[in-house]
């Protein structure tokens, strides 16, 4: 086959393309970014923009789709939210400096982990890309922020993949396909970067690590060959990923931690969902904890406490000074707010002047903001030494400051290519250059005044338009005595214009003084962005003490304005809140019901039952919210806590399905369960919804009954068990650590009220057909389901084979923690079977008003003859 001819433009593409496969090459063509061939088909249909052609190839018409560059960030950021990634290339050679296309080079590459370009990220999210590598059976973990530095490492047990991730939030993974095939991964597809195994490998790891830290040693990082090869091996392909999308390594990252589990409340992937921290159940950004907490002046206050509420702390130490820091804040809350309040994002700042990328705009915002902190004092900061800290870390070294007054305009221009960014008086050449543009008027005055006295012509004026430059222009009347040196250069109607030897010498000199200028300002920001990146670890302490003291403020400003309460840290086992609330529904209902909760050492399980719609769920995530809430050093919404030692938090609730990873609701609701009785302790809080209600009503409570017995007996966690099963409230007989308590509500005829209240003992009933009334179910079909109900009630009194929570206890079941429950509602009704059998043949609906009378008589008779004393 003969090949294609193409032109010499379109072979730049493909040699470029080449080397970017896996990408969309934006291709740039004056003022667009054109795409061809699949690339153009796979935009046009993902950002829904015009597919055309030009040119062939081998006769087939060459596919074409293109974006304008002034707009080219708003399709940047679609993409790499459906996970592409895009090769940006420039021209970056002279136009007509050589034969052919202008030379162009692919100058960066946007990927969904790597952005740091405001106008593409979430302001109050951290885009985070984490490295996955399998070696052996060992599972290393490394993550890293271009954003704010983190850069972070960790030996996993495979398992505790997923939940890793739901904590980490992965804007991007890189994993190798070996690794992929042997993990799975469902449901992160959109995330996954594909790299050779090679990057992967331990020793290549180690030397980019040591190369870039300049350190001999990985142990000065607390990793040990062999021990935490797979995590070297992740880190090292973290920097490699970085670099070569960048172009560069970027200055501004942390010495690479070795993450410790035992640092924090561990919670798995469902648990973080469940409770809704950072997104609703069903993905949306509020109402969630993150949503309603969230009060934070700077966008670097609202990631960082975002983070903290992912990682709760274990170290009571740590979570003490965090509320001392709270405390502390408290009565300052107004002055510390104000002054954030013109605190720019310093720490994505300090990250585009890392990579290089910080526009005139960033460096003017991060000058004004470090004027405020640098004279921002507070008093009374004695009380917590963290405060203290965080004030002595504020104000940054003063030459960066300075540095930034003296050499940017007090409202640069935004780009830097449009110059009036470097402040007059910083530097000599450059001022020089400027004058000479701007005292040009003078010296065209001074030529017009000039040349009307040579040619005593009065029509005659010297001026400027951006297409013809200077020229000196006559009337038509008085052209015709144009000197011999005037050059014509255009007629108009009325007017003709010409140029001098003298005013082309002039043009020449504003035109190259302007474009100097533009190159010396130019040289001036690079050489000032060398300095800045000098400073970024000063820089980058700055903006995380700004972004923790804001994040305490917003957490002191609760103590009052919602009357919420540090808790107690105590180190013996205890989990006791009173009135507590549950932060976000609190924040929504009118009137909220607070409630208490006490489990210790010898109350670990509690059995809790209730009406639908009674609160149980919302008084469950109540208290693993305030447990949460606790370990960030945050004050609790509620009027006292104490606390013993808690290690993780688990959650089971609610039924999803997971179709990507295949696995059915009453599935996913096992695997869940598994996970929390092999890793649940003595420490963990443990919350189970209606475990078992995903299958069959006797192999749901034999598994629930199970469950709750495993984790009575084996995990000893404190557990909050809400269920519908009436037989697990005897657990208590056979179990002192498990106790009952139910949500209370009213029955008024066949509707209900809901108190929202926790009250001991079990419930009496469960209303499902009192809320399914309040749900507006047909009453056609509610007065089916009550008749259904009696038939069922009196069949189970019949064989008397498993209880519910419409029929009599046996005495020997009601116990003491029942004393509360209503005594009535345990009577069985006593129906004789031939008057049952007539009663369930029976469908009112379908009766005349006369058919109806005659079968009441009929029923009262049959009734009569069983129970003649009682109703004669
Ligand atoms: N303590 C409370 N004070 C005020 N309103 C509450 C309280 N607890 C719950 N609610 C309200 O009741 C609604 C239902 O609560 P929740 O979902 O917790 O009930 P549930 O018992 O778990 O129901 P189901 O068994 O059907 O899942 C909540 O959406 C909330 O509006």
């Amino acid at each position: 086959m003969s090949k294609p001819t193409l032109t010499p433009m379109m072979t730049q593409y493909l040699a470029i393309k080449a080397d970017h496969q896996d990408k969309l090459l934006f291709y740039r063509m004056g003022d667009f970014y054109e795409l061809f061939l699949d690339d153009a088909i796979e935009a046009a249909r993902l950002l829904d923009i015009t597919l055309t052609t030009r040119g062939q190839i081998n006769g087939e018409p060459i596919k074409m789709a293109g974006v304008p560059y002034h707009a080219v960030e708003q399709y940047l950021a679609k993409l790499v939210k459906l996970g592409k990634s895009v090769a940006i290339c420039e021209q970056t050679g002279e136009v007509g400096a050589s034969k052919g296309p202008v030379e162009r080079q692919v100058v960066r590459i946007v990927t969904p982990g790597t952005l740091t370009d405001t106008a593409l990220l979430e302001d109050k999210e951290i885009n985070r890309i984490v490295a996955i590598s399998l070696l052996k059976k060992q599972l290393g973990v490394a993550w890293l922020s271009l954003q704010n530095g983190e850069f972070r490492c960790k030996i996993i047990a495979p398992e505790a993949l997923p939940h890793e991730l739901a904590r980490l939030q992965a804007a991007e993974i890189l994993l190798s396909d070996q690794t992929l095939d042997k993990l799975g991964l469902a449901g992160h597809d959109r995330q996954l970067t594909r790299l050779h195994a090679w990057q992967f490998a331990a020793d290549t790891g180690a030397r980019m690590i040591q190369r870039y830290f300049g350190s001999q040693d990985l142990r000065a990082f607390g990793l040990q060959s062999g021990e935490h090869d797979a995590a070297i091996g992740a880190a090292g392909a973290l920097l490699n990923y970085v670099q070569q999308t960048q172009m560069q390594l970027p200055k501004h990252l942390d010495s690479l931690t070795l993450e410790q589990e035992s640092a924090y409340i561990g919670m798995d992937a469902a648990t973080r969902h469940n409770l809704e921290l950072t997104q609703t159940l069903s993905g949306q950004k509020a109402p969630t904890l993150f949503s309603v907490l969230d009060q934070c002046a700077t966008h670097m206050g609202s990631r960082l406490l975002a983070q903290w509420l992912h990682q709760p702390l274990r170290q009571h130490e740590q979570i003490i000074a965090r509320q001392q820091a709270v405390a502390a804040l408290a009565p300052h809350c107004a002055q510390v707010t104000a002054i954030l309040n013109q605190v720019a994002d310093i720490e994505r700042i300090a990250a585009r002047i890392a990579i290089g990328s910080a526009r005139p705009r960033d460096l003017s915002a991060l000058r004004d903001s470090l004027a405020v902190l640098t004279a921002f004092r507070l008093e009374e900061s004695a009380q917590s030494s963290l405060v203290q800290t965080l004030l002595e870390q504020l104000p940054p070294a003063a030459p960066i400051a300075q540095q930034l007054t003296m050499s940017i305009m007090p409202e640069p221009a935004i780009w830097l290519r449009d110059g009036g960014v470097i402040n007059d008086g910083f530097d000599a050449e450059l001022d020089g250059l400027r004058r000479l543009q701007n005292h040009g008027d003078e010296f065209l005055q001074q030529l017009e005044s000039r040349e009307r006295e040579r040619t005593g012509l009065s029509s005659l004026k010297v001026e400027f338009n951006r297409v013809h430059g200077f020229y000196i222009e006559l009337s038509k009347v008085q052209s015709e005595q144009a000197p011999a040196d005037y050059q014509r250069r255009q007629t108009l109607k009325n007017a003709e214009r010409y140029v001098t030897p003298e005013l082309k010498a002039f043009e020449e000199k504003v035109l190259s003084a302007q474009q100097n200028a533009l190159a010396r300002e130019k040289q001036l920001y690079d050489a000032l962005m060398l300095q800045l990146q000098a400073e970024l670890p000063v820089l980058q302490r700055c903006a995380r003490a700004a972004a923790s003291l804001d994040v305490l403020t917003t957490l002191a400003s609760y103590v009052d304005a919602a009357h919420y309460c540090f808790p107690e840290l105590v180190n013996y086992p205890c989990l006791q809140i009173s009135n507590g609330r549950h932060p976000v529904v609190a924040a929504q209902v009118s009137q909220f019901t607070t409630n208490d909760t006490q489990l210790d050492d010898k109350r670990r399980l509690m059995l809790l039952t209730g009406p639908n719609m009674g609160g149980k769920s919302t008084y469950m995530r109540q208290v693993a919210l305030i447990v949460l809430l606790a370990h960030i050093g945050a004050p609790v919404p509620a009027d006292s806590c104490t606390l013993g030692e808690f290690d993780q938090i688990f959650t089971r609730i609610g039924a999803s399905d997971d179709l990507a990873g295949n696995r059915s609701t009453f599935m996913v609701e096992m695997s869940e369960t598994a996970y929390i009785l092999h890793h649940a302790t003595e420490r963990s809080l443990v919350l189970m919804d209606e475990v078992g209600r995903g299958t069959s009503t006797f192999d749901g409570l034999a598994l629930a009954q199970a469950i709750a017995e495993h984790l009575l007996q084996k995990n000893r966690s404190y557990t909050l068990f809400a269920t519908h099963y009436f037989e697990l409230t005897r657990l208590p007989k056979q179990y002192t650590h498990a106790f009952n308590m139910h949500l209370a509500a009213l029955e008024q005829g066949q509707d209900i009220v809901f108190l929202h209240h926790i009250e001991p003992g079990p419930a009496s009933k469960s209303y499902g057909i009192a809320v399914a009334k309040l749900a507006g179910l047909p009453t056609r079909a509610l007065n089916a389901a009550y008749r259904h109900l009696q038939a069922l009630e009196q069949h189970a009194a019949d064989k008397q084979p498993q209880l519910d929570m419409f029929q009599a206890e046996s005495e020997d079941v009601v116990e003491a923690d029942m004393a509360n429950a209503d005594a009535d509602t345990f009577s069985a009704t006593m129906i004789p079977a031939d008057l049952c059998a007539q009663l369930n043949a029976l469908n009112p609906d379908e009766l005349t008003p006369k058919a109806a009378l005659a079968t009441v008589y009929d029923l009262v008779r049959c009734w009569k003859n069983h129970q003649p004393n009682q109703l004669s």
